[in-house]
């Protein structure tokens, strides 16, 4: 039987993953070991912490920031195998990967020795170099992450649990100003110049933003990466287009690019906000080249 452990983010889901851990921990058991993270990345190094050579079930509470960081700090530990208890704002990780939602679910994992090896995404930019698990890009939707997580907005809204509209307010905001620039996208060897560019998105699994299926051929237990850019596009097709995302239709438009490959570079013709995972990664400069590859360290899911 493997070792319980559940990493929880208390701030994750305004608030929503402490009150789900504090439900599910009046029900539990067995022996388990729990930890509650008290600051950005302090997941990775609470994992790290863990003895390595015991065969443990990591249960990430949270949404994807706290997923990827419990995934970064288990690199290199085979024993560990990861699952989600989904309770962030956007939860993608959740829909492709394994996750669970009661005791009896993780039980079940607990019991299970199955688990298969997935890759994640390497992101290397002039200055830093950044794993992710679902998808890193940079452009518009970055810059929506970006200015939401700062604003003020957020915060006061939060308290009433209405954050979601400082998130609606910055669409709108980026949606009138947002400068497109144009991408110079190499994959595998293959060059493809794309002006007015709105943003690009390398993907490892299906999902980002909250549900939207963006890279509909991902898949993170193949050896291939999924490049998105969508181009040449006004203001409120872009937004339309986001709607078409959630039922599929968007990849028949002109505007979505799809690449597919092992590996990518691209630079950009004026600055862009970046994210891994939707947390904030910097920024790309004007002709700085950034490039993404699948990394050859993989981590274990566990398998229901
Ligand atoms: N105690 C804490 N207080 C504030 N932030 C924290 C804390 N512990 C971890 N974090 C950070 O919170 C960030 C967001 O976490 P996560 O993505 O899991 O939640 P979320 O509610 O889904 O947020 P998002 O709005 O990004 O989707 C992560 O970058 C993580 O490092």
């Amino acid at each position: 039987m493997r070792r319980l452990v559940f990493i929880i983010n208390p701030a994750a889901g305004n608030g929503r993953a402490l009150k789900k851990w504090e439900a599910l921990q009046k029900e539990l058991t067995g022996d388990y070991q729990f930890y509650l993270t008290n600051y950005t990345r302090h997941a990775v190094e609470l994992v790290q912490a863990l003895d390595p050579d015991i065969h443990t079930l990591l249960i990430a509470i949270g949404g994807d920031g706290t997923v990827h960081e419990v995934i970064e700090g288990a690199l290199n530990r085979p024993c560990f195998a990861i699952a989600a208890l989904s309770a962030g704002s956007g939860n993608d990780f959740g829909r492709t990967y394994t996750s669970v939602t009661s005791k009896d679910e993780i039980e079940g994992l607990l019991r299970l020795s199955e688990q298969v090896p997935m890759k994640l995404g390497s992101l290397q930019t002039t200055t830093s170099q950044y794993v992710f698990v679902n998808n890193a890009g940079f452009g518009f939707d970055a810059e929506v992450v970006y200015q939401t997580n700062r604003s003020l907005w957020k915060r006061r809204l939060n308290h009433f649990g209405l954050g979601k509209l400082a998130y609606y307010g910055v669409v709108v905001k980026e949606l009138l100003t947002f400068e497109a620039a144009t991408i110079e996208l190499t994959v595998d060897g293959q060059t493809h110049v794309l002006p007015k560019a709105w943003f690009l998105v390398v993907c490892n699994q299906p999902y980002f933003g909250g549900g939207m299926k963006i890279s509909p051929n991902s898949n993170p237990a193949d050896d291939m990466l999924e490049v998105t850019v969508v181009s040449d596009i006004s203001r409120w097709k872009l937004l339309l287009l986001f709607g078409t995302v959630f039922i599929g239709w968007h990849t028949k438009l002109q505007a979505v690019k799809q690449f597919s490959g092992q590996s990518c570079q691209f630079t950009v013709s004026r600055p862009m906000i970046g994210h891994t995972d939707g947390e904030y990664c910097g920024r790309l400069e004007a002709g700085q080249v950034a490039s993404a590859h699948l990394l050859s360290q993989t981590w274990a899911m566990p398998v229901k």
